[in-house]
């Protein structure tokens, strides 16, 4: 039987450090399943991208980074309920015999359910990080070098950006209309 690992993340977008992380996790195992995390999640701030344009980064930059082995792309929502979600997911995957993760909530609840779980090596986390570059977007300041070539062609094709600002700029409104004074009309 071929050795599996599972990686989980949001991929908010793809980007450089999640790279290096799955050639640590390819590294360490014959087939690796990625869950998708938070896959219910798009249009927000946190969780700009859909789960297909998610799928879609990771198919392009996985190609791009020249991946050969055998990967699983399964979409897992979020169920708001840390005690059972290790299970949960056990449901909704292929076997696999060891979780790779950097998140250490992530890392407890499969420990607690029994599983092996290694740390993977974080890259340039100061600036290898989804939030990050969610920023730049906003700021309007250089993203491009943080992610694969082929997922920033990618997010300028389904204009990720000017979703991005728009959600943004909404934030912003929708908190000043709620800062401003309550008027009463007078009659
Ligand atoms: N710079 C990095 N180097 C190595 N692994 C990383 C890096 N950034 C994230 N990861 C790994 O990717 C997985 C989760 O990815 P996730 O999509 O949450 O990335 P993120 O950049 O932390 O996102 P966000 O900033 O939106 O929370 C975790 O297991 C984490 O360890
Ligand atoms: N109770 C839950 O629904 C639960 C618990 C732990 C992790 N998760 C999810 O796993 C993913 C972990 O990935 P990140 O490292 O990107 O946060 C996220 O989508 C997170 O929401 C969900």
């Amino acid at each position: 039987m071929p050795k599996r690992g599972l990686f989980v993340g949001r991929f908010q977008p793809v980007h450089n450090g999640h790279i290096k992380a799955l050639e640590f996790v390819f590294s360490q195992v014959d087939e690796v399943i990625i869950g998708i995390g938070s896959a219910q999640a798009s249009h927000t701030l946190k969780n700009p991208f859909t789960t297909s344009e998610r799928m879609e980064m990771l198919i392009r930059a996985l190609d791009e980074a020249g991946f050969k082995r055998k990967y699983y792309l399964i979409p897992l929502p979020d169920i708001n309920f840390n005690a059972i979600w290790a299970t949960y997911v056990v449901s909704m995957v292929p076997k696999f015999d060891v979780v790779f993760t950097g998140n250490s909530l992530v890392a407890q609840l499969f420990r607690e359910k029994g599983y092996e779980v290694i740390v993977q090596p974080m890259f340039r986390k100061d600036i290898l990080s989804a939030t990050e570059i969610r920023k730049r977007m906003i700021e309007g300041k250089p993203w491009e070098e943080l992610v694969p070539k082929s997922v920033a062609e990618f997010i300028k094709e389904i204009k990720g950006v000017e979703r991005i600002r728009m959600l943004a700029t909404n934030l912003e409104k929708n908190e000043k209309e709620l800062q401003a004074p309550i008027r009463i009309p007078e009659f």
